[in-house]
């Protein structure tokens, strides 16, 4: 997918992070693309987190070159935060605020000016189909709406790279999919670049135009659904590709009890 004419939205080389002595991310080379929808996929413990939370400067840098639309994000760390949005695994929406005071907190932190502010709240709430819930408190909500309230929060600074840490973990296959029917329409709309991770083999097939199996801290495999499928046999699954790559069963989510602790603290810190 690469030639002169391609702009990347990300480039990482040789990236590298441990925990103290445990290495969670082992010498990565990745390419995103501008426009495309990138998916970073692993069983629990894969490094995905931790790639990302590079990617977005959360982390310091360490060993390796993380270049985000062609700013190196340790000489650039404002600069970088500046064009990305980014939707974390935990919850950042505020159960006691109403949708429109959850995301015009986030336009206060990203200084969207205070003039523009309340015409781009209420772009953004309608982006994700929620200008009728606005003035709803965000514990009335039902799973799949918060998700979609902090994709709002994640989108009100107008982000050129959209970086989702498991959007749709916990929520059941119709929120699931309104999830992604929002992201393809703003992304459509806007040009923007997705860089997500998920659990969810089916998502990663149907949604996103480019994946990477990382396990245990390296990726494994890389390009589009239909390549990886092709390449591993005709009318092989992405679930048989992933199997393959890893060694590993895969990690459904919703049965260990990471998962479930984090869907418990989303349902707690709401209600
Ligand atoms: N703050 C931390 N301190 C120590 N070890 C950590 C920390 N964060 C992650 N790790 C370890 O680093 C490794 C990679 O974790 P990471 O969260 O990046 O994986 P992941 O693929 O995102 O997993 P999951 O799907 O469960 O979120 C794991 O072994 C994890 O236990």
């Amino acid at each position: 997918m690469s030639d002169e004419n391609t702009t990347y939205a990300v480039v990482c080389r040789g990236l590298r992070h441990s925990f103290g002595g445990a290495v969670a991310v082992d010498d990565i080379d990745l390419d995103v693309v501008e426009g495309e929808i990138f998916g970073l996929l692993g069983p629990n413990g894969a490094g995905k987190t931790t790639t990302i939370r590079l990617i977005t400067t959360l982390l310091p840098a360490g060993p390796g070159m993380v270049e985000v639309f062609g700013r190196d994000v340790s000489r650039h760390r404002m600069a970088v935060r500046r064009t990305i949005g980014y939707l974390p695994q935990q919850l950042s929406a505020d159960g006691a605020l109403t949708g429109r005071e959850n995301v015009e907190l986030f336009a206060r932190l990203f200084d969207v000016p205070r003039s523009a502010r309340r015409e781009r709240v209420r772009e953004v709430l309608s982006s994700v189909g929620l200008a009728d819930a606005a003035e709803r408190r965000a514990q009335t909500y039902s799973g799949g709406m918060i998700r979609r309230l902090e994709l709002a929060q994640a989108l009100i600074s107008a982000p050129r790279l959209l970086i989702l840490d498991e959007p749709t973990i916990g929520l059941d296959p119709v929120a699931r999919d309104s999830v992604w029917e929002r992201i393809q329409e703003v992304r459509r709309a806007t040009g923007m670049t997705v860089l997500v991770t998920t659990h969810y083999m089916d998502e990663a097939d149907q949604y996103c135009n480019r994946i990477a199996l990382m396990h245990r801290g390296r990726i494994r495999a890389l390009g589009t659904p239909a390549d990886l499928k092709s390449d591993l046999e005709p009318g092989a699954t992405l679930e048989e590709v992933f199997r393959t790559y890893t060694g590993d069963q895969l990690d459904e989510p919703g049965d260990d009890f990471r998962d479930a602790r984090r869907t418990r603290r989303t349902a707690s810190r709401l209600g």
